[in-house]
């Protein structure tokens, strides 16, 4: 069985995967952290590996960039290839002062401005939320360890990389919000849709307050504290 965007067979994903947007992020998380990693999935460009973390298996895919990306990618995982979790290994900008470049976000819920939120049901403004059980492992294997800062709490999804609104990040850091990304709210959604869990655990990338940010080549290469965090929550949370 192939998908209309994934060209593996069933048994080829295994239940728990990690999902950067970034292709090559995904390829260089295979070849640091996974044993045994083969490429179970390319169609256009979205590599997918499979292969075994301190023991049991895990894949990785990329969802490019946006809700309708990662929404068409996490629907096929929970749909149609046995995944039960899903996290996002993404970068994201920071909203307040306190949040710095290269720290580490863990997204507890996902603020939107995207239709696609509000036309899942009707007349109804959904809670994106990370499943609790891998948040609060997350939060806990980011406890006591050296490296970027960790912060916890709700981020904004948008569907505007490109748009200058100081303003509203003046009020999404009212509302005590994190940072800001373009899939967490779709990939919760998701998960809430169909039955799988999922968390975002982002690495700062950029800054809405000031220029400074990553470079390309950093934006595929530094984040491995997310995704040690995101790797070990896997690995702690047991679901039944
Ligand atoms: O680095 P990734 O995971 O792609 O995440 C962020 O980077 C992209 C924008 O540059 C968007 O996908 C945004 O959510
Ligand atoms: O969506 C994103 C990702 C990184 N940095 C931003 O400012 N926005």
């Amino acid at each position: 069985m192939v998908t209309a965007h994934i060209s593996a067979t069933p048994g080829d994903f295994a239940p728990d995967v990690l999902m950067p947007g970034d292709p090559r992020r995904a390829r260089r998380i295979a070849e640091t952290i996974l044993q045994d990693a083969r490429l179970v999935t390319d169609v256009r460009g979205i590599e997918g590996y499979t292969g075994t973390y301190r023991g049991e298996p895990l894949s990785v895919l990329a969802s490019g960039m946006g809700m309708p990306s990662v929404t068409i990618y996490a629907t096929e995982l929970f749909r149609c290839y046995g995944v039960r979790r899903v996290v996002r290994v993404g970068t994201a900008g920071g909203i307040p002062a306190s949040v710095g470049l290269r720290d580490v976000v863990v997204a507890t819920a996902a603020h939107t401005d995207s239709a696609m939120s509000s036309r899942r049901i009707d007349g109804v403004q959904l809670s994106h939320a990370a499943s609790f059980g891998l948040a609060a492992a997350a939060v806990q294997a980011a406890g006591g360890g050296s490296g970027p800062q960790v912060h916890i709490g709700p981020v904004f999804t948008t569907d505007h990389f490109y748009l200058e609104r100081p303003s509203l990040f003046e009020q999404l850091e009212a509302h005590g919000t994190l940072a800001v990304e373009m899939e967490a709210a779709g990939l919760y959604a998701t998960a809430a849709a169909e039955g799988g869990h999922a968390l975002a655990v982002l690495t700062v990338s950029d800054h809405v307050r000031h220029a400074e940010a990553l470079t390309p080549a950093e934006r595929e290469s530094d984040f491995d504290r997310a995704v040690t965090i995101a790797a070990t929550a896997l690995i702690t949370e047991t679901i039944s």
